[in-house]
Parts: C-alpha cells; sequence; structure tokens
C-alpha cells in the first residue's frame, strides 16, 4: 500500500495529489459536463469520473430508467416537451447527489432553471467540438431521435447555432478534440485545477483598497 489516500485512484493504486486536491476544493459540487450530442459528455465523463474515484452519472440514462423507455421511445410517445420537463426533474435530483461526474444530455443545459441548479450545486464544463468531429462520432449510433430524419450534418450545425452561446456560459470550456478520450480526461482535469487553484488565490488575496 502506498502512503497516498483519498477517493481518487490514479493507475497503479494511489490517489495523485493534484487530485486529491481537486476533490477536497470540488466539496459536495458535481463536475457537469455539457455540450453538444458527440463531444464526448457520457463516454469522456465516465472516464473522468473514474479518475477521480467518484460516482458517474448520465442524466440520459436515469431519464430512460426513470420512464421505463429509451429516450427514441420517449420522444416518440409523449414528445419532446415531456422529455424535457423530465430532463430538467432528474437533472435537479441528480445535482443534489454530489459530488458525482454528471453527463447531461446536449439540451439538458438550455434551460434555465437548469442551469441555475448546475450554477448552484456545480462547475459546468464544456466539452466544445468541432462540426467535423462532431459528425463522425453522432454517426456511430442512431439512437438520437433530433438527429435521426434528414441530414444529420445539417442538423447539428443548426443547433450548434442555437445552443453554442449558451454552452458559453458554462464555467469552462475544454476543447473535446480528436484525440483519445484519456487525453481529453487530462485537458479537462488540468482545466478544473486552474479553475479552483484562480479561485482558492481569488480568496486567499486582500481586498483591494479604496485608497487613494
Ligand atoms: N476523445 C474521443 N476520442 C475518440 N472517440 C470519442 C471521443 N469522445 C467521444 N468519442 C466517441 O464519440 C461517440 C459519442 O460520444 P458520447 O460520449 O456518447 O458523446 P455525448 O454523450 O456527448 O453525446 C462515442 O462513440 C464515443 O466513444
Ligand atoms: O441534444 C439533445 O437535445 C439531445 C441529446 C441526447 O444526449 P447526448 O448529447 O448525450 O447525445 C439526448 O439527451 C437526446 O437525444 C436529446
Ligand atoms: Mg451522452
Amino acid at each position: 500500500m502506498g502512503a497516498q489516500s483519498g477517493r481518487g485512484k490514479a493507475e497503479g493504486g494511489g490517489t495523485s495529489a493534484p487530485e486529491s486536491l481537486l476533490l477536497e476544493r470540488l466539496g459536495t459540487r458535481c463536475i457537469v459536463l455539457v455540450g453538444m450530442p458527440g463531444a464526448g459528455k457520457s463516454s469522456v465523463g465516465r472516464r473522468l469520473a473514474k479518475r477521480l474515484g467518484l460516482p458517474f452519472m448520465d442524466a440520459d440514462e436515469e431519464i430512460e430508467r426513470a420512464a421505463g423507455m429509451s429516450i427514441p421511445e420517449i420522444f416518440a410517445s409523449r414528445g419532446e416537451v415531456e422529455f424535457r420537463d423530465g430532463e430538467k426533474r432528474v437533472m435537479i435530483r441528480l445535482l443534489q447527489g454530489g459530488p458525482i461526474v454528471l453527463a447531461t444530455g446536449g439540451g439538458a443545459f438550455m434551460n434555465a432553471d437548469t442551469r441555475a441548479a448546475v450554477a448552484r450545486l456545480g462547475v459546468s464544463v464544456w466539452l466544445s467540438a468541432d462540426l467535423g468531429v462532431l459528425l463522425r462520432r453522432v454517426r456511430k449510433r442512431t439512437d438520437r431521435p433530433l438527429l435521426a430524419e434528414g441530414d444529420p450534418a445539417e442538423k447539428l450545425a443548426r443547433l450548434l447555432a442555437a445552443r453554442g452561446d449558451t454552452y458559453a456560459l458554462a464555467d469552462l470550456t475544454v476543447e473535446s478534440r480528436d484525440a483519445t478520450h484519456e487525453a481529453v480526461v487530462d485537458d479537462v482535469l488540468a482545466a478544473l485545477g486552474t479553475h479552483f487553484q484562480r479561485k482558492a488565490e481569488g480568496q486567499a488575496s486582500p481586498a483591494p483598497s479604496s485608497a487613494p
């Protein structure tokens, strides 16, 4: 047994010092991954959680579990409005269970109530990616109702144009580049580390004097 402690398990068993510090600074907040379909929220999120030794939750899976149906079935039988309603409820419930890594569905962060809950209970990370990368990735699966009909490239472009400014409200932006999942996990960890370090330094520095 090494001398290291904590929940995060680095390769080889222990917890690396930066990851322990990150967990300490995260406290009970959730790491919330937002962004377009194909950004890697689910697959990168799962690996990120493993690296930190945190539970991983995928809002889409929880919605499916609660409804007893797949997402395409929910869209087909109940419609998108009801899906979004359930999504908001599930997001707020999951956010209350931190610390976890939470992968959202691509539309979840568009809801203002959900964004307010994320701001209160989480640190949000926009996994951004260019359209070419997204398109290659979403072509691997056909269970996204919003991309099911018509030209997926055009649909993705329209979704990104409508949502990009809102995703940019996230606390952090990390490019979900065309590299391995683990490389993107490294980038997310680095961005979180810098974010918490800056916050810690901000709290430690004295208030600026208003004296002339
Ligand atoms: N960095 C990456 N490298 C290689 N493949 C990736 C990467 N990120 C995501 N993918 C793949 O792209 C597809 C969509 O990823 P997923 O995690 O489901 O995205 P999201 O949940 O954001 O829609 C999956 O097949 C996933 O393995
Ligand atoms: O962008 C969206 O509105 C959606 C994205 C999907 O999740 P992923 O982003 O994980 O594909 C899923 O929530 C649903 O099909 C709607
Ligand atoms: Mg997903």
